[in-house]
């Protein structure tokens, strides 16, 4: 997978070569370029923003600087406003125009299952926003020359910029990359996954008994059964207490005869 992240800030990914995402590079699992968006700047002070139309408080990013910045990374021919690579939807083939993504703060909750589906892709671009975000046209006018452009949040606080949830995103989808975690299994059972998100179940490891707290004695029984259904119920019963949203998602149909006790 390719991965072209343009910041204000690009040291800020500096992070990514170390560790899981360093190793995964390494690998050529993974193939990272951090851009500064001043790069395509032509005024002496590189600017990038300016104030917003209608009046306003703050800065809003030029569609100029970012739309010679993503013409020459999507390989768009601005001159014709045709797309010199064909545009498909989330594709695996090496010569796909990417999935343009912008984090924001007013856009739809990026979850497990945009994780998922992105993680097929291959080829990503991520523009992180700064100030009071970009010009609404960017995402525009790029849709409407047949990219694949998508906008999320990662939650419902306030950021000082969209490097830290692009940070957020791209852990999501690279993990789910074959070969990227060391053990396979640990990316299967986990929560948000699949239809049947769920909070996952209290772990807990040795010794059994540990300041005067012990772990639940069914964990001890060496009956994987019952240990199953423990932890599938502890499951439901978190979900339904912390979760509850997560519970109207649920796929009903796989629900067991005992879930539907809980
Ligand atoms: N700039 C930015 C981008 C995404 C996002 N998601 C939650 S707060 C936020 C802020």
């Amino acid at each position: 997978m390719k991965i072209d992240i343009v910041s204000v800030f690009p040291e800020y990914f500096d992070v990514l070569n170390l560790s899981l995402f360093g190793k995964a590079q390494a690998k050529g699992l993974v193939e990272v370029h951090a851009h500064n968006l001043r790069d395509w700047t032509h005024d002496v002070h590189h600017s990038v923003d300016d104030t917003p139309v209608g009046g306003g408080a703050g800065m809003v990013m030029k569609p100029e600087v970012w739309a010679e910045c993503l013409d020459e990374l999507l390989g768009l021919d601005s001159s014709t406003s045709e797309s010199t690579t064909e545009v498909d939807d989330v594709s695996t083939d090496s010569t796909a125009a990417p999935v343009l993504i912008f984090p924001n703060p007013s856009a739809p909750l990026f979850t497990q299952r945009d994780a998922t589906e992105l993680s097929h892709a291959d080829h990503l671009l991520f523009g992180c926003g700064r100030y009071e975000g970009y010009d609404a046209r960017i995402p525009e006018y790029y849709r409407a020359q047949g990219v694949d452009v998508r906008e999320y949040s990662i939650g419902d606080y306030v950021l000082n910029g969209g490097e830290v949830a692009v940070s957020v995103m791209l852990e999501a989808i690279t993990r789910l990359l074959p070969g990227f975690m060391g053990n396979a299994d640990s990316i299967v059972e986990e929560s948000y996954t699949g239809a049947n998100a769920l909070l996952e179940h209290r772990q807990y490891t040795k010794p059994a008994q540990w300041r005067g707290i012990s772990v639940p004695d069914v964990l001890l029984s060496g009956d994987h059964g019952k240990v199953d259904r423990f932890r599938r119920d502890e499951a439901l019963a978190r979900t339904n207490e912390i979760r509850p949203d997560l519970i109207e998602r649920l796929d009903c149909a796989s629900l067991d005869k005992a879930d539907r006790k809980t």
